[in-house]
């Protein structure tokens, strides 16, 4: 049994604007208030675990640890098959210190090119890890599956949305409305578990 996530106060532990805004947007419907790592001034842990998972928790314990409060920390990445699932758990760091993602993009195009790989699935996962500051944690994953693109398309994103063409789907997560990622994200699916064990 997961345990259950009063509607008081929540720490997101992400200094991410763009995954602090999707879960303020998922989190809407439940009434709860949340807080950003950012406007708390929180620390931002060496992610230094093998996982989405492990660093997902690192982070999630790091922010309950330091406020006192639950703290709701994200750890994705995008996985191109054709490159041993690189970038995966250092997606971020492929974007540099610069958090360039312009160049991050054009790096997986170029690691394709380089080795003459037509393959081109990919997916989209993510770990959201929820911690109490008693140090009790819940860990749920989610994937969304498709393709990268080149060049990148649209600007309603963020990280590596531009070049990811989910299956099925006509636009890239840069050009589609958000409804409708949040309708098949990663990030999404990993909240559907989150609000089936601690929130109802
Ligand atoms: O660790 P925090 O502070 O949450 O922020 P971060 O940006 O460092 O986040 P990660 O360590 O989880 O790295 C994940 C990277 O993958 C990218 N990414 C994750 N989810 C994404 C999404 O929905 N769309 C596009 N890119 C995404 C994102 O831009 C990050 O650079
Ligand atoms: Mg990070």
């Amino acid at each position: 049994m997961a345990r259950k996530l009063d509607p008081g106060q929540l720490v997101i532990a992400s200094h991410n604007a763009g995954k602090v805004r999707e879960i303020n947007e998922l989190l809407a419907p439940f009434g709860i208030g949340a807080t950003s790592a950012a406007s708390l001034a929180l620390p931002e842990p060496e992610e230094t675990a093998d996982s989405f998972a492990g660093n997902a928790l690192l982070k999630a314990r790091t922010a309950a640890e330091a406020s006192g409060l639950p703290a709701l920390a994200d750890d994705s990445g995008l996985e191109v098959a054709a490159l041993a699932d690189a970038p995966g758990i250092y997606s971020a760091r492929w974007a540099g210190p610069e958090k360039d993602f312009a160049k991050a993009m054009a790096k997986v195009e170029a690691a394709l090119a380089e080795i003459g790989a037509e393959d081109r699935r990919a997916r989209f996962v993510c770990a959201l890890a929820l911690a109490w500051p008693d140090g009790h944690a819940e860990v749920f994953e989610g994937e969304a599956r498709g393709s990268v693109v080149f060049p990148p398309r649209g600007d309603r994103g963020f990280g590596y949305d531009p070049i990811f063409l989910p299956d099925g789907e006509s636009e890239t997560f840069g050009e589609m409305d958000p409804a409708r990622k949040h309708a098949l994200s990663h990030r999404a699916q990993a909240f559907a578990k989150l609000v089936a064990a601690c929130l109802e």
